[in-house]
Protein backbone atom coordinates (compact mmCIF):
# COMPACT_ATOMS: atom_id res chain seq x y z
CA UNK A 1 0.00 0.00 0.00
CA UNK A 2 1.22 3.58 -1.05
CA UNK A 3 2.95 5.84 1.28
CA UNK A 4 -0.34 8.67 0.33
CA UNK A 5 -3.07 6.17 0.89
CA UNK A 6 -1.61 4.70 4.65
CA UNK A 7 -1.39 8.16 5.80
CA UNK A 8 -5.10 8.35 5.30
CA UNK A 9 -5.52 5.26 6.90
CA UNK A 10 -3.71 7.08 10.26
CA UNK A 11 -6.15 9.74 10.28
CA UNK A 12 -9.23 7.25 11.22
CA UNK A 13 -10.98 4.18 11.00
CA UNK A 14 -13.67 5.50 9.06
CA UNK A 15 -10.63 6.61 5.93
CA UNK A 16 -10.50 3.08 5.18
CA UNK A 17 -13.75 4.03 3.13
CA UNK A 18 -11.93 6.57 1.85
CA UNK A 19 -9.03 4.74 0.18
CA UNK A 20 -11.96 2.47 -2.44
CA UNK A 21 -13.37 6.31 -3.33
CA UNK A 22 -10.12 7.24 -4.24
CA UNK A 23 -10.46 4.52 -7.25
CA UNK A 24 -12.47 6.68 -9.78
CA UNK A 25 -12.63 5.87 -13.46
CA UNK A 26 -12.94 9.22 -15.77
CA UNK A 27 -15.55 8.79 -18.66
CA UNK A 28 -16.54 11.00 -21.36
CA UNK A 29 -19.49 10.58 -24.39
CA UNK A 30 -19.52 12.64 -27.52
CA UNK A 31 -18.10 15.56 -26.50
CA UNK A 32 -18.01 17.89 -29.54
CA UNK A 33 -16.09 21.30 -29.75
CA UNK A 34 -16.68 24.01 -32.24
CA UNK A 35 -14.03 27.00 -32.31
CA UNK A 36 -14.65 30.18 -33.47
CA UNK A 37 -14.09 31.33 -36.52
CA UNK A 38 -13.78 34.98 -37.42
CA UNK A 39 -13.81 34.83 -41.17
CA UNK A 40 -17.84 34.17 -40.68
CA UNK A 41 -17.63 30.88 -41.97
CA UNK A 42 -19.74 29.04 -39.07
CA UNK A 43 -17.71 27.02 -36.57
CA UNK A 44 -14.71 24.71 -36.77
CA UNK A 45 -15.22 21.20 -35.32
CA UNK A 46 -12.03 20.84 -32.94
CA UNK A 47 -13.32 17.94 -31.52
CA UNK A 48 -16.13 15.31 -33.14
CA UNK A 49 -18.08 12.93 -30.95
CA UNK A 50 -15.07 11.91 -28.64
CA UNK A 51 -16.01 8.96 -26.16
CA UNK A 52 -13.59 7.56 -23.71
CA UNK A 53 -13.02 6.07 -20.25
CA UNK A 54 -9.87 6.58 -18.58
CA UNK A 55 -9.58 3.57 -15.87
CA UNK A 56 -8.22 3.69 -11.93
CA UNK A 57 -4.39 2.41 -11.63
CA UNK A 58 -3.74 3.43 -15.44
CA UNK A 59 -1.36 5.80 -16.92
CA UNK A 60 -2.68 7.18 -19.89
CA UNK A 61 -1.67 9.08 -22.92
CA UNK A 62 -3.10 11.25 -25.10
CA UNK A 63 -1.44 11.41 -28.04
CA UNK A 64 -1.53 12.87 -31.91
CA UNK A 65 -0.90 15.26 -33.97
CA UNK A 66 -0.40 18.88 -33.53
CA UNK A 67 -3.95 20.95 -33.89
CA UNK A 68 -5.12 17.12 -33.35
CA UNK A 69 -7.48 18.31 -29.83
CA UNK A 70 -5.43 16.84 -27.56
CA UNK A 71 -4.86 20.19 -25.35
CA UNK A 72 -8.76 21.04 -26.07
CA UNK A 73 -9.53 17.52 -24.56
CA UNK A 74 -7.94 17.98 -21.34
CA UNK A 75 -9.42 21.39 -21.03
CA UNK A 76 -12.40 19.90 -21.54
CA UNK A 77 -12.50 17.21 -19.12
CA UNK A 78 -10.62 19.06 -16.72
CA UNK A 79 -13.70 21.68 -17.18
CA UNK A 80 -11.66 24.31 -18.22
CA UNK A 81 -13.22 24.78 -21.39
CA UNK A 82 -16.83 25.01 -21.27
CA UNK A 83 -17.79 27.38 -24.30
CA UNK A 84 -18.66 25.80 -27.53
CA UNK A 85 -18.52 22.44 -26.12
CA UNK A 86 -21.63 19.77 -25.78
CA UNK A 87 -21.10 16.08 -24.49
CA UNK A 88 -20.90 14.76 -20.84
CA UNK A 89 -18.19 13.82 -18.48
CA UNK A 90 -19.29 11.24 -15.65
CA UNK A 91 -16.85 10.15 -12.54
CA UNK A 92 -17.76 6.36 -11.52
CA UNK A 93 -20.77 7.04 -14.02
CA UNK A 94 -21.98 9.72 -12.36
CA UNK A 95 -22.92 13.47 -13.40
CA UNK A 96 -20.90 15.33 -10.58
CA UNK A 97 -21.49 18.77 -9.55
CA UNK A 98 -18.46 21.80 -10.22
CA UNK A 99 -17.25 21.59 -6.82
CA UNK A 100 -17.37 17.98 -6.09
CA UNK A 101 -15.75 17.20 -9.59
CA UNK A 102 -12.84 19.46 -8.80
CA UNK A 103 -12.21 17.59 -5.55
CA UNK A 104 -11.92 14.33 -7.45
CA UNK A 105 -9.68 16.08 -10.60
CA UNK A 106 -7.19 18.14 -11.03
CA UNK A 107 -5.59 19.94 -13.64
CA UNK A 108 -1.81 20.65 -14.15
CA UNK A 109 -1.04 23.05 -16.61
CA UNK A 110 1.63 22.66 -19.24
CA UNK A 111 3.07 26.44 -17.72
CA UNK A 112 2.33 27.12 -13.96
CA UNK A 113 2.94 30.08 -11.51
CA UNK A 114 5.17 28.64 -8.38
CA UNK A 115 6.53 31.74 -6.33
CA UNK A 116 10.07 32.25 -6.97
CA UNK A 117 11.34 32.78 -3.53
CA UNK A 118 9.80 30.29 -1.68
CA UNK A 119 11.55 26.81 -0.84
CA UNK A 120 10.14 23.70 -2.01
CA UNK A 121 9.12 22.26 1.63
CA UNK A 122 7.37 25.91 2.20
CA UNK A 123 5.28 26.14 -1.16
CA UNK A 124 4.69 22.31 -0.55
CA UNK A 125 3.52 23.08 3.24
CA UNK A 126 1.35 26.84 2.48
CA UNK A 127 -0.42 24.15 -0.48
CA UNK A 128 -1.09 21.73 2.90
CA UNK A 129 -2.48 24.69 5.03
CA UNK A 130 -4.82 25.89 2.16
CA UNK A 131 -6.17 22.81 0.50
CA UNK A 132 -6.44 20.14 3.35
CA UNK A 133 -9.37 20.29 5.51
CA UNK A 134 -9.10 22.91 8.58
CA UNK A 135 -9.50 19.55 10.70
CA UNK A 136 -6.19 18.39 9.88
CA UNK A 137 -3.60 18.46 12.59
CA UNK A 138 -0.25 20.35 11.93
CA UNK A 139 1.36 16.64 12.50
CA UNK A 140 -0.85 14.72 9.64
CA UNK A 141 -0.15 18.04 7.14
CA UNK A 142 3.78 17.85 8.21
CA UNK A 143 3.29 14.06 7.36
CA UNK A 144 1.49 14.33 3.92
CA UNK A 145 3.91 17.07 3.05
CA UNK A 146 6.97 14.47 3.86
CA UNK A 147 5.11 11.80 2.00
CA UNK A 148 4.98 14.03 -1.38
CA UNK A 149 8.61 14.87 -1.18
CA UNK A 150 9.66 11.20 -0.94
CA UNK A 151 7.13 9.72 -3.64
CA UNK A 152 8.21 12.54 -5.82
CA UNK A 153 11.86 12.58 -5.12
CA UNK A 154 12.09 16.14 -3.91
CA UNK A 155 13.48 15.42 -0.50
CA UNK A 156 16.93 16.28 -1.70
CA UNK A 157 15.62 19.29 -2.72
CA UNK A 158 12.88 20.66 -0.16
CA UNK A 159 15.57 23.41 1.29
CA UNK A 160 16.19 25.01 -2.19
CA UNK A 161 14.66 27.83 -3.28
CA UNK A 162 12.11 27.05 -6.53
CA UNK A 163 13.70 29.67 -8.86
CA UNK A 164 17.06 27.38 -8.51
CA UNK A 165 15.06 23.98 -8.70
CA UNK A 166 15.19 22.69 -12.07
CA UNK A 167 12.42 22.36 -15.29
CA UNK A 168 11.95 18.77 -13.93
CA UNK A 169 11.80 19.29 -10.50
CA UNK A 170 9.94 22.15 -10.76
CA UNK A 171 6.87 20.01 -12.84
CA UNK A 172 7.61 17.85 -10.10
CA UNK A 173 6.81 20.39 -7.11
CA UNK A 174 3.66 21.81 -9.10
CA UNK A 175 2.52 18.08 -9.00
CA UNK A 176 3.31 18.00 -5.43
CA UNK A 177 0.80 21.31 -4.87
CA UNK A 178 -2.09 19.38 -6.36
CA UNK A 179 -1.37 16.04 -4.38
CA UNK A 180 -1.79 17.31 -0.64
CA UNK A 181 -5.94 16.64 -1.30
CA UNK A 182 -4.60 13.11 -2.88
CA UNK A 183 -7.11 13.39 -6.16
CA UNK A 184 -8.52 10.51 -7.12
CA UNK A 185 -7.56 11.91 -10.66
CA UNK A 186 -5.01 13.98 -12.23
CA UNK A 187 -4.70 15.30 -16.08
CA UNK A 188 -1.66 16.71 -17.21
CA UNK A 189 -0.86 18.57 -19.95
CA UNK A 190 2.99 17.92 -21.70
CA UNK A 191 4.28 17.45 -18.14
CA UNK A 192 7.66 16.69 -20.03
CA UNK A 193 7.75 19.73 -22.31
CA UNK A 194 10.76 21.56 -22.31
CA UNK A 195 12.89 18.75 -20.57
CA UNK A 196 15.81 16.55 -21.38
CA UNK A 197 15.12 12.49 -22.36
CA UNK A 198 16.24 12.10 -19.02
CA UNK A 199 14.53 14.29 -16.44
CA UNK A 200 11.30 13.27 -19.18
CA UNK A 201 12.46 9.50 -18.45
CA UNK A 202 12.17 10.52 -14.75
CA UNK A 203 9.34 12.88 -14.43
CA UNK A 204 7.13 10.19 -15.88
CA UNK A 205 8.45 7.17 -13.65
CA UNK A 206 7.17 9.58 -11.30
CA UNK A 207 3.91 9.76 -12.32
CA UNK A 208 3.37 6.29 -13.09
CA UNK A 209 3.92 5.67 -9.43
CA UNK A 210 1.31 7.83 -8.50
CA UNK A 211 -1.37 5.62 -11.03
CA UNK A 212 -0.09 2.59 -9.79
CA UNK A 213 -1.35 3.81 -6.51
CA UNK A 214 -5.04 3.70 -7.50
CA UNK A 215 -5.31 7.32 -9.25
CA UNK A 216 -6.78 7.91 -12.50
CA UNK A 217 -3.46 10.03 -14.18
CA UNK A 218 -3.62 11.06 -18.04
CA UNK A 219 -1.51 12.83 -19.67
CA UNK A 220 -1.03 14.56 -23.12
CA UNK A 221 2.51 13.77 -24.40
CA UNK A 222 4.39 15.05 -27.42
CA UNK A 223 6.84 12.80 -29.12
CA UNK A 224 7.81 10.58 -26.54
CA UNK A 225 11.01 8.38 -26.85
CA UNK A 226 10.30 4.62 -27.22
CA UNK A 227 11.55 4.25 -23.54
CA UNK A 228 9.25 6.77 -22.70
CA UNK A 229 6.12 5.57 -24.57
CA UNK A 230 6.64 2.26 -22.99
CA UNK A 231 5.93 3.65 -19.32
CA UNK A 232 2.28 4.35 -20.26
CA UNK A 233 -0.78 1.80 -19.61
CA UNK A 234 -3.13 3.10 -22.28
CA UNK A 235 -3.22 5.19 -25.16
CA UNK A 236 -5.78 7.66 -26.21
CA UNK A 237 -4.85 8.65 -30.11
CA UNK A 238 -6.82 11.36 -31.80
CA UNK A 239 -6.64 12.45 -35.52
CA UNK A 240 -8.37 15.74 -36.25
CA UNK A 241 -10.86 15.70 -33.89
CA UNK A 242 -11.72 12.15 -33.87
CA UNK A 243 -10.25 9.33 -31.66
CA UNK A 244 -8.95 6.62 -33.94
CA UNK A 245 -7.69 4.07 -30.91
CA UNK A 246 -8.24 4.00 -27.14
CA UNK A 247 -7.01 1.48 -25.19
CA UNK A 248 -4.14 -0.34 -23.91
CA UNK A 249 -0.61 0.68 -25.69
CA UNK A 250 0.50 -2.99 -25.81
CA UNK A 251 -2.62 -3.74 -27.96
CA UNK A 252 -2.24 -1.03 -30.23
CA UNK A 253 -0.01 -1.98 -33.13
CA UNK A 254 -2.17 -5.53 -33.52
CA UNK A 255 -5.41 -3.35 -34.02
CA UNK A 256 -3.58 -1.02 -36.35
CA UNK A 257 -2.13 -4.39 -38.15
CA UNK A 258 -5.77 -5.70 -38.50
CA UNK A 259 -6.84 -2.26 -40.32
CA UNK A 260 -3.86 -2.60 -42.53
CA UNK A 261 -1.08 -0.21 -41.16
CA UNK A 262 1.87 -2.17 -40.23
CA UNK A 263 3.89 -1.08 -37.72
CA UNK A 264 7.81 -1.67 -39.22
CA UNK A 265 10.19 -3.76 -37.32
CA UNK A 266 12.30 -1.84 -34.63
CA UNK A 267 10.27 1.52 -35.28
CA UNK A 268 9.57 3.61 -32.23
CA UNK A 269 5.54 3.07 -31.60
CA UNK A 270 4.99 6.47 -30.65
CA UNK A 271 6.15 7.85 -34.12
CA UNK A 272 4.13 4.98 -35.84
CA UNK A 273 0.98 5.95 -34.14
CA UNK A 274 1.69 9.47 -34.67
CA UNK A 275 2.03 9.12 -38.60
CA UNK A 276 -1.18 6.66 -39.07
CA UNK A 277 -3.07 9.94 -36.92
CA UNK A 278 -1.30 12.37 -39.01
CA UNK A 279 -3.22 10.58 -42.46
CA UNK A 280 -6.58 12.45 -41.20
CA UNK A 281 -8.09 11.95 -44.99
CA UNK A 282 -6.88 8.14 -46.00
CA UNK A 283 -9.44 5.93 -45.96
CA UNK A 284 -7.71 3.52 -43.63
CA UNK A 285 -8.35 6.06 -40.67
CA UNK A 286 -11.87 6.27 -41.16
CA UNK A 287 -11.56 2.16 -40.78
CA UNK A 288 -9.85 3.24 -37.51
CA UNK A 289 -12.52 5.57 -36.14
CA UNK A 290 -15.59 3.00 -37.32
CA UNK A 291 -13.81 0.48 -35.47
CA UNK A 292 -13.46 2.84 -32.17
CA UNK A 293 -16.77 3.69 -32.43
CA UNK A 294 -17.90 -0.12 -32.41
CA UNK A 295 -16.29 -0.25 -29.28
CA UNK A 296 -17.24 -1.85 -26.16
CA UNK A 297 -17.32 1.11 -24.48
CA UNK A 298 -18.69 3.67 -27.24
CA UNK A 299 -20.77 1.27 -28.41
CA UNK A 300 -23.72 2.69 -26.49
CA UNK A 301 -23.88 6.12 -28.38
CA UNK A 302 -23.26 5.13 -32.43
CA UNK A 303 -25.27 5.93 -34.73
CA UNK A 304 -25.86 9.77 -33.49
CA UNK A 305 -24.07 12.61 -34.95
CA UNK A 306 -24.05 14.75 -31.56
CA UNK A 307 -21.89 17.38 -33.18
CA UNK A 308 -24.33 18.15 -36.13
CA UNK A 309 -27.30 17.74 -34.13
CA UNK A 310 -29.26 21.09 -34.70
CA UNK A 311 -30.34 21.08 -31.14
CA UNK A 312 -27.13 21.32 -29.62
CA UNK A 313 -27.02 24.40 -26.95
CA UNK A 314 -23.38 25.57 -27.15
CA UNK A 315 -21.84 26.22 -23.48
CA UNK A 316 -24.62 25.66 -21.93
CA UNK A 317 -24.63 24.24 -18.48
CA UNK A 318 -27.64 21.77 -17.58
CA UNK A 319 -27.38 20.34 -14.04
CA UNK A 320 -29.84 17.49 -14.68
CA UNK A 321 -27.54 14.81 -15.17
CA UNK A 322 -28.76 13.78 -17.96
CA UNK A 323 -25.82 11.38 -19.49
CA UNK A 324 -26.11 12.50 -23.40
CA UNK A 325 -27.87 14.74 -25.59
CA UNK A 326 -26.99 18.87 -24.51
CA UNK A 327 -25.49 17.76 -21.54
CA UNK A 328 -22.46 20.00 -20.85
CA UNK A 329 -19.81 18.55 -18.72
CA UNK A 330 -19.46 19.08 -15.64
CA UNK A 331 -22.79 19.91 -14.34
CA UNK A 332 -22.63 23.63 -12.28
CA UNK A 333 -24.64 22.91 -8.48
CA UNK A 334 -23.23 24.59 -6.06
CA UNK A 335 -20.74 26.44 -5.43
CA UNK A 336 -17.37 26.19 -6.67
CA UNK A 337 -15.19 26.46 -2.89
CA UNK A 338 -11.83 25.59 -4.09
CA UNK A 339 -10.46 25.19 -0.35
CA UNK A 340 -11.42 23.60 2.60
CA UNK A 341 -10.43 26.58 5.33
CA UNK A 342 -12.75 29.53 5.81
CA UNK A 343 -11.89 32.86 4.26
CA UNK A 344 -10.38 34.63 7.15
CA UNK A 345 -7.37 31.68 7.40
CA UNK A 346 -7.26 31.42 3.25
CA UNK A 347 -6.33 34.94 3.74
CA UNK A 348 -3.90 34.72 6.79
CA UNK A 349 -1.89 31.96 4.57
CA UNK A 350 -1.92 33.85 1.56
CA UNK A 351 -0.78 36.79 3.00
CA UNK A 352 1.69 35.17 5.34
CA UNK A 353 3.22 33.35 1.80
CA UNK A 354 3.46 36.76 0.35
CA UNK A 355 5.34 38.54 2.66
CA UNK A 356 7.83 35.51 2.87
CA UNK A 357 8.25 35.65 -0.91
CA UNK A 358 8.34 39.50 -1.27
CA UNK A 359 10.34 39.45 1.62
CA UNK A 360 13.49 37.73 0.11
CA UNK A 361 12.55 39.42 -3.47
CA UNK A 362 15.43 41.98 -2.65
CA UNK A 363 16.83 42.86 -5.81
CA UNK A 364 12.92 44.31 -6.66
CA UNK A 365 12.71 45.95 -3.91
CA UNK A 366 15.91 47.38 -3.30
CA UNK A 367 15.87 48.89 -6.84
CA UNK A 368 12.76 50.61 -6.32
CA UNK A 369 13.57 51.71 -2.97
CA UNK A 370 17.25 53.62 -4.64
CA UNK A 371 15.12 54.85 -7.83
CA UNK A 372 12.67 56.78 -5.41
CA UNK A 373 15.74 57.69 -3.28
CA UNK A 374 17.80 59.13 -6.78
CA UNK A 375 14.63 60.90 -8.01
CA UNK A 376 13.92 62.71 -4.85
CA UNK A 377 17.56 64.46 -4.74
CA UNK A 378 17.04 65.04 -8.50
CA UNK A 379 14.10 67.27 -7.67
CA UNK A 380 15.57 68.43 -4.37
CA UNK A 381 18.74 69.92 -6.18
CA UNK A 382 16.16 71.48 -9.28
CA UNK A 383 14.02 72.73 -7.10
CA UNK A 384 15.96 73.80 -3.71
CA UNK A 385 14.85 75.88 -1.61
CA UNK A 386 11.96 77.05 -3.94
CA UNK A 387 9.57 76.54 -1.46
CA UNK A 388 11.66 79.59 1.10
CA UNK A 389 11.22 81.87 -1.59
CA UNK A 390 7.71 83.73 -2.26
CA UNK A 391 9.20 84.83 -5.25
CA UNK A 392 9.70 80.88 -6.71
CA UNK A 393 6.18 80.20 -5.33
CA UNK A 394 4.62 78.90 -8.72
CA UNK A 395 7.88 77.00 -9.50
CA UNK A 396 7.28 75.71 -6.09
CA UNK A 397 3.91 74.65 -7.26
CA UNK A 398 5.70 72.99 -10.09
CA UNK A 399 7.57 71.01 -7.61
CA UNK A 400 4.79 69.55 -6.23
CA UNK A 401 3.59 68.83 -9.41
CA UNK A 402 6.47 66.97 -10.36
CA UNK A 403 6.33 64.70 -7.31
CA UNK A 404 2.79 63.91 -8.20
CA UNK A 405 3.54 62.72 -10.89
CA UNK A 406 6.44 60.64 -9.98
CA UNK A 407 4.66 59.17 -6.72
CA UNK A 408 1.78 58.27 -9.21
CA UNK A 409 3.72 56.50 -11.87
CA UNK A 410 6.71 55.24 -9.58
CA UNK A 411 4.11 53.26 -7.59
CA UNK A 412 1.14 52.29 -10.20
CA UNK A 413 3.48 51.19 -13.01
CA UNK A 414 5.55 48.48 -10.90
CA UNK A 415 2.04 47.07 -9.46
CA UNK A 416 0.92 46.02 -12.96
CA UNK A 417 3.04 43.38 -12.53
CA UNK A 418 3.90 42.45 -8.86
CA UNK A 419 2.48 43.10 -5.47
CA UNK A 420 4.74 44.61 -3.33
CA UNK A 421 3.39 44.72 0.35
CA UNK A 422 6.96 45.29 1.33
CA UNK A 423 7.01 49.09 -0.51
CA UNK A 424 3.49 50.01 -0.21
CA UNK A 425 4.47 52.51 2.91
CA UNK A 426 8.53 52.87 2.06
CA UNK A 427 8.84 54.47 -0.86
CA UNK A 428 6.51 57.28 -0.73
CA UNK A 429 7.54 58.59 2.56
CA UNK A 430 11.41 58.36 1.49
CA UNK A 431 10.70 59.93 -1.43
CA UNK A 432 8.61 62.90 0.67
CA UNK A 433 11.54 63.06 3.35
CA UNK A 434 14.25 64.34 0.74
CA UNK A 435 12.08 66.44 -1.34
CA UNK A 436 10.11 68.59 1.47
CA UNK A 437 13.61 68.86 3.13
CA UNK A 438 15.75 69.80 0.29
CA UNK A 439 12.80 71.77 -1.23
CA UNK A 440 12.40 74.12 1.71
CA UNK A 441 8.99 73.76 2.41
CA UNK A 442 8.22 75.10 6.42
CA UNK A 443 9.61 73.46 9.15
CA UNK A 444 6.26 72.72 11.11
CA UNK A 445 5.35 69.16 11.94
CA UNK A 446 1.60 69.80 10.94
CA UNK A 447 2.35 70.87 7.44
CA UNK A 448 5.06 67.94 7.10
CA UNK A 449 2.64 65.18 8.41
CA UNK A 450 -0.47 66.90 6.12
CA UNK A 451 2.32 66.67 3.23
CA UNK A 452 3.04 63.35 3.76
CA UNK A 453 -0.10 61.66 4.44
CA UNK A 454 -1.77 63.18 1.15
CA UNK A 455 1.29 61.50 -0.65
CA UNK A 456 0.65 58.62 0.63
CA UNK A 457 -2.81 58.20 -0.03
CA UNK A 458 -1.32 58.88 -3.57
CA UNK A 459 1.24 56.45 -3.91
CA UNK A 460 -1.37 53.95 -2.28
CA UNK A 461 -4.10 55.06 -4.93
CA UNK A 462 -1.84 54.48 -7.14
CA UNK A 463 -0.58 51.17 -6.66
CA UNK A 464 -4.31 49.93 -6.26
CA UNK A 465 -4.72 51.59 -9.54
CA UNK A 466 -1.66 49.44 -11.26
CA UNK A 467 -2.95 46.46 -9.34
CA UNK A 468 -6.44 46.81 -11.23
CA UNK A 469 -5.18 47.81 -14.64
CA UNK A 470 -2.51 44.40 -14.24
CA UNK A 471 -5.26 41.93 -13.04
CA UNK A 472 -8.07 43.32 -15.75
CA UNK A 473 -6.29 43.89 -19.17
CA UNK A 474 -3.12 41.96 -18.06
CA UNK A 475 0.53 43.30 -18.41
CA UNK A 476 0.67 45.01 -21.93
CA UNK A 477 -2.53 46.23 -21.86
CA UNK A 478 -2.17 47.96 -18.69
CA UNK A 479 0.49 49.88 -19.52
CA UNK A 480 -1.43 52.05 -21.99
CA UNK A 481 -4.69 51.61 -19.38
CA UNK A 482 -2.68 53.42 -16.60
CA UNK A 483 -1.74 56.49 -18.95
CA UNK A 484 -5.14 56.56 -20.26
CA UNK A 485 -6.46 56.92 -16.54
CA UNK A 486 -3.91 59.74 -15.83
CA UNK A 487 -3.37 62.17 -18.76
CA UNK A 488 -7.70 62.55 -18.42
CA UNK A 489 -7.15 63.21 -14.56
CA UNK A 490 -3.78 65.48 -14.92
CA UNK A 491 -5.55 67.64 -17.48
CA UNK A 492 -8.11 68.53 -14.73
CA UNK A 493 -5.91 68.68 -12.12
CA UNK A 494 -6.50 72.67 -11.99
CA UNK A 495 -2.52 72.98 -12.60
CA UNK A 496 -2.98 73.46 -16.26
CA UNK A 497 -6.20 74.87 -16.36
CA UNK A 498 -8.26 76.17 -13.57
CA UNK A 499 -11.91 74.97 -13.34
CA UNK A 500 -13.54 78.36 -13.66
CA UNK A 501 -11.62 78.64 -17.28
CA UNK A 502 -13.66 75.51 -18.41
CA UNK A 503 -16.63 75.39 -20.40
CA UNK A 504 -19.64 75.09 -18.74
CA UNK A 505 -20.41 71.34 -19.91
CA UNK A 506 -16.86 70.59 -19.09
CA UNK A 507 -16.63 72.01 -15.24
CA UNK A 508 -17.73 69.06 -13.22
CA UNK A 509 -14.95 67.28 -14.76
CA UNK A 510 -12.15 68.58 -12.29
CA UNK A 511 -14.28 66.74 -9.44
CA UNK A 512 -13.37 63.72 -11.30
CA UNK A 513 -9.43 63.86 -10.88
CA UNK A 514 -7.84 62.23 -8.06
CA UNK A 515 -4.66 64.42 -9.09
CA UNK A 516 -6.71 67.63 -8.19
CA UNK A 517 -7.35 66.25 -4.46
CA UNK A 518 -3.79 65.28 -3.91
CA UNK A 519 -2.30 68.59 -5.42
CA UNK A 520 -4.83 70.82 -3.51
CA UNK A 521 -4.40 68.91 0.05
CA UNK A 522 -0.06 69.42 -0.83
CA UNK A 523 -0.79 72.99 -1.70
CA UNK A 524 -3.49 73.42 1.58
CA UNK A 525 -0.60 71.48 3.71
CA UNK A 526 2.15 74.41 2.52
CA UNK A 527 0.31 77.12 1.66
CA UNK A 528 -3.03 77.09 3.53
CA UNK A 529 -4.01 76.63 7.43
CA UNK A 530 -3.35 80.72 8.01
CA UNK A 531 0.43 80.68 7.11
CA UNK A 532 1.95 83.30 7.71
CA UNK A 533 3.61 85.58 5.03
CA UNK A 534 6.95 84.28 4.31
CA UNK A 535 10.29 86.02 3.24
CA UNK A 536 10.75 87.64 -1.09
CA UNK A 537 13.73 87.93 -2.50
CA UNK A 538 12.44 90.48 -4.88
CA UNK A 539 10.86 93.65 -3.45
CA UNK A 540 7.62 93.92 -5.34
CA UNK A 541 5.99 89.98 -4.60
CA UNK A 542 3.03 88.97 -5.31
CA UNK A 543 2.78 85.52 -3.42
CA UNK A 544 4.24 86.08 -0.25
CA UNK A 545 0.94 86.41 0.68
CA UNK A 546 0.16 82.49 0.70
CA UNK A 547 -3.33 82.87 0.09
CA UNK A 548 -2.62 84.41 -2.92
CA UNK A 549 -0.85 81.31 -4.52
CA UNK A 550 -3.90 79.17 -3.27
CA UNK A 551 -6.78 81.41 -4.74
CA UNK A 552 -4.62 81.50 -7.77
CA UNK A 553 -4.80 78.27 -8.05
CA UNK A 554 -8.45 77.79 -7.35
CA UNK A 555 -7.32 75.77 -3.59
CA UNK A 556 -9.40 77.00 -0.76
CA UNK A 557 -7.61 77.64 2.53
CA UNK A 558 -9.11 74.76 4.67
CA UNK A 559 -10.61 71.78 4.03
CA UNK A 560 -7.71 69.55 4.04
CA UNK A 561 -10.08 66.56 5.10
CA UNK A 562 -12.32 66.79 1.81
CA UNK A 563 -9.34 66.35 -0.07
CA UNK A 564 -7.99 63.10 2.21
CA UNK A 565 -11.83 61.95 1.83
CA UNK A 566 -11.99 62.12 -1.46
CA UNK A 567 -8.57 60.16 -2.20
CA UNK A 568 -9.72 57.56 0.48
CA UNK A 569 -12.79 57.57 -1.74
CA UNK A 570 -10.76 56.86 -4.80
CA UNK A 571 -8.71 54.15 -2.88
CA UNK A 572 -11.96 52.69 -1.79
CA UNK A 573 -13.73 52.35 -5.30
CA UNK A 574 -10.29 51.47 -6.86
CA UNK A 575 -9.97 48.73 -4.42
CA UNK A 576 -13.86 47.27 -4.99
CA UNK A 577 -12.94 47.10 -8.88
CA UNK A 578 -9.73 45.29 -8.18
CA UNK A 579 -11.78 42.71 -5.91
CA UNK A 580 -14.89 42.33 -8.59
CA UNK A 581 -11.73 41.84 -11.51
CA UNK A 582 -9.94 39.46 -9.61
CA UNK A 583 -13.38 37.72 -8.62
CA UNK A 584 -13.80 37.49 -12.47
CA UNK A 585 -10.49 36.05 -13.62
CA UNK A 586 -10.91 33.66 -10.93
CA UNK A 587 -13.99 32.46 -12.66
CA UNK A 588 -13.14 32.69 -16.05
CA UNK A 589 -10.04 29.92 -14.61
CA UNK A 590 -13.12 27.83 -12.78
N1 LIG B 1 -11.44 28.48 -29.12
C1 LIG B 1 -10.98 28.11 -30.32
N2 LIG B 1 -11.46 28.66 -31.45
C2 LIG B 1 -11.02 28.27 -32.67
N3 LIG B 1 -10.08 27.31 -32.86
C3 LIG B 1 -9.57 26.73 -31.77
C4 LIG B 1 -9.99 27.09 -30.44
N4 LIG B 1 -9.29 26.33 -29.56
C5 LIG B 1 -8.49 25.53 -30.29
N5 LIG B 1 -8.64 25.78 -31.61
C6 LIG B 1 -7.99 25.08 -32.74
O1 LIG B 1 -8.26 23.72 -32.54
C7 LIG B 1 -7.17 22.93 -32.94
C8 LIG B 1 -6.77 22.00 -31.81
O2 LIG B 1 -6.14 22.75 -30.79
P1 LIG B 1 -5.41 22.07 -29.55
O3 LIG B 1 -4.66 23.10 -28.82
O4 LIG B 1 -6.38 21.26 -28.81
O5 LIG B 1 -4.41 21.11 -30.36
P2 LIG B 1 -3.29 20.15 -29.82
O6 LIG B 1 -3.56 18.81 -30.37
O7 LIG B 1 -3.14 20.26 -28.35
O8 LIG B 1 -2.04 20.80 -30.57
P3 LIG B 1 -0.52 20.99 -30.07
O9 LIG B 1 0.06 19.61 -29.97
O10 LIG B 1 0.10 21.75 -31.20
O11 LIG B 1 -0.55 21.73 -28.78
C9 LIG B 1 -6.09 23.88 -33.38
O12 LIG B 1 -6.13 23.96 -34.79
C10 LIG B 1 -6.49 25.19 -32.75
O13 LIG B 1 -6.07 26.27 -33.54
Amino acid sequence: MSTLVQLELDESGEDRRKLLDHQMALEFTNICFKGERKDGDGRKTILENVSGRFAPGRLTAILGPSGAGKSSLLNILSGFKKHGVIGSVMVNGETLGEESFRNKCVYIAQDFDLCDHLTVLETLDYAAELKMTGSSSPMVRKKKVNDILDVLGLRHAMATLVKNLSGGEKKRLSIGIELVTNPPIILLDEPTSGLDSVSAMQLVTYIKTLAAEGRTIVSVIHQPASSLFRLFDDLFLLSAGKCIYSGPLDGMVASFGEAGFHCPKYYNRADFALEIASMSSCPGIELLTLRYNNSAFVRTSIGDDYCAAKDQKMGVVVADGTPYRNTCLVAATGSSRRYAIPQWKQFSVLLRRSLRSTARDFFFAQLRVIAHILVAFLLGVVFYNCGKDASTAMTNAAAMFFFHMFIFFGNAMPCTITFPLEAKLLCPSVFVIITYFLTGQPMEPSRFFMFWAITLLLGIFAQTVGLLSGAAFGIQMATFFVPCLTIPSLLFSGFFIKSYELLDFLQPLPYTSFFRYSMQGSLQAIYGYNRTDYPCSEVLCYYNRPGKLLKFMDTPETGFEWNVLAMVGFIALFQALLYFSLRRRLKAFQ
